[in-house]
């Protein structure tokens, strides 16, 4: 057996966490409160897609939307991680997306029941290559951005985070058990909106990763 490498960590099944609207103009933008604590869903790892593979639209939905977000890649795992010793767990980054079948979240919400047809279906949760922590020396301090077809659609500053990376280690680890292997999806900056059947969707940090996707029907 080889030995398994944290840069291909989406094969190794492990969690993808996920914090909603940890920015206050994506909340804003879909109408929903400021959070005072964080707001935390997940993906099962069946929701990874890699560049080269597409984004299928759920055969469900109508309203498919992008966000663009943070992902932080746990290197050592821990429970009730101090926010003080949170970096220290961190192997690395990627840049993600949050697939989001936007119209199916809305029924769900009006409805009160959990988000996981919207959020957890096959393909929902585009992954970069792995971004060795190094190479983001400030992840509370990078430009994230998304274009579809080329026009610029999402453009946010981590800084923008409501909860910090080491404050949502800290809390999360409380109650979920990090281990090595997962992946924290850090929330959405404002510019969400719709794709469609054959769009193609590129995506970036700054000047350390970019990525790109076709949209295809399930
Ligand atoms: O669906 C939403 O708006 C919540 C969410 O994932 C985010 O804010 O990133
Ligand atoms: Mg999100």
């Amino acid at each position: 057996m080889t030995a398994r490498n944290i840069s291909r960590f989406w094969e190794w099944g492990r969690k993808i966490i996920c914090v909603g609207r940890n920015y206050a103009d994506h909340a804003k933008e879909l109408k929903n409160a400021i959070p005072t604590e964080p707001i935390l869903f997940l993906k099962p790892p069946s929701a990874y897609v890699r560049e080269g593979s597409s984004i299928l639209v759920p055969s469900y939905s109508n309203n498919l939307h992008h966000e663009v977000e943070l992902g932080v890649v746990i290197g050592k795992g821990g429970t009730a991680i101090p926010e003080s010793a949170a970096m220290e767990h961190v192997a690395g980054y990627a840049l993600c997306l949050d697939m989001t079948a936007r119209d199916v979240q809305d029924v769900c919400k009006s409805k009160g029941l959990p988000w996981t047809r919207a959020k957890a279906f096959n393909t929902s949760c585009p992954v970069s290559e792995f971004i060795p922590k190094e190479r983001i020396p400030d992840p509370g301090n990078v430009t994230l951005w998304l274009k579809v077809n080329d026009q610029l659609r999402q453009n946010g500053c981590t800084s923008q985070m409501i909860f910090s990376i080491p404050y949502l280690i800290s809390y999360i680890s409380e109650f979920i058990t990090l281990e090595e292997g997962d992946l924290i999806l850090t929330g959405t900056p404002k510019g969400v909106s719709a794709v469609q059947v054959h769009d193609q969707l590129q995506a970036g940090i700054q000047d350390v990763v970019t990525m790109s996707f076709r949209v295809d029907r399930q």
